[in-house]
């Protein structure tokens, strides 16, 4: 197993944002996150990743215990993450920004830096063309020399994604990724996420896209008012009424939507219904 959550719990003065979540990941799977606004999914995120420190449980990753670790400590041990607002450096080119998050792995030292050694410029001539093979990997394909901050959105969240790989984590923890495509950029998502999945990199996704989560997902987990209401496969979810009942009891009229989506979405051609593209909250 490579992530054991046991008993997660994060409270914020009075709201128990998350209240004793459980579950597992193994090696290469992908699962979903789901659950109405406010159920404490990116809290969730946020603990696994060592932004939040949880007020109670245990996280283990690797077989390590993380719990309450520094983020810089659990991204090196290989979790990776991306934001549900982007987090990208605006002003640094696209290959650049891939390149930074290689940084972690790369060991150069300041004597070969300084002076440019053959040793230091090899390093980022190879650092170079493994930031381009992620870039293809994801299925960028404007500008690499270009400001970030000048893509269009949906290429925005691919190099997003291909900096997050270049750490080439075991783990890597995408926050709404859907928001904000298209049709098309929705399909290539989905292709993406199988092809992560492929590479062993086990992939735990939030996402509201139900389309996509029903497609992509071996295992669906489900968080309301940050308890954990159903773990299972998506044919299980999908018919569970404790699952329809999360979405339709919320007097959120979107949830009410999701639980439609969630009852009569289809593993098999789930994009003909998709939802519109949702704009970035
Ligand atoms: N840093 C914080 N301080 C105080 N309250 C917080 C903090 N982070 C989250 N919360 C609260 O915890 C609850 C869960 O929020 P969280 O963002 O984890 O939910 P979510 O399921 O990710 O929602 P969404 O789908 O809208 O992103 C909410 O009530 C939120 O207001």
């Amino acid at each position: 197993m490579l992530l054991h959550v046991d008993g997660l719990t994060v409270a914020f003065g009075g709201v128990t944002a998350v209240n004793g979540l459980s579950f597992d990941v193994h090696e290469g799977e992908v699962i979903s996150v789901i659950g109405p606004n406010g159920a404490g999914k990116t809290s969730a995120f946020n603990c696994i990743t060592g932004f939040y420190k949880p007020t109670a449980g245990r996280i283990l990753f690797d077989d390590v215990d993380i719990t309450g670790k520094r983020p810089a400590l659990i991204a090196a041990r290989g979790v990776a993450r991306t934001f549900q607002n982007l987090r990208l450096f605006g002003e640094l080119s696209v290959l650049d920004n891939v390149r930074a998050g290689m940084h972690v792995r790369i060991r150069q030292n300041a004597f070969d830096a300084i002076l440019h050694t053959p040793r230091y410029r090899r390093s980022e001539q190879e650092a170079t063309d493994e930031a381009n093979r992620w870039l293809d990997f994801v299925g960028s394909r404007g500008n690499r020399a270009a400001e970030v901050r000048n893509l269009p959105y949906g290429e925005q969240r691919r190099v997003e994604i291909a900096r997050a790989l270049a750490r080439e984590p075991k783990m890597l923890l995408l926050d709404e990724p859907a928001a904000g495509l298209n049709h098309g950029e929705k399909a290539a998502l989905l292709d993406l996420l199988r092809r992560i999945s492929d590479l062993g990199t086990a992939v735990v996704l939030i996402e509201h896209d139900m389309g996509l989560v029903m497609d992509v997902s071996e295992r669906i987990v489900v968080l309301n008012y940050g308890k954990e209401i159903a773990d299972g496969t998506p044919e299980q979810i999908r018919s569970d009424p404790a699952v329809i009942e999360a979405y339709l009891g919320s007097d959120d009229a979107e949830a009410q939507q999701e639980a439609e989506r969630v009852a009569h979405s289809s593993d098999t051609g789930g994009f003909h219904d998709l939802p519109t593209p949702e704009e970035e909250r």
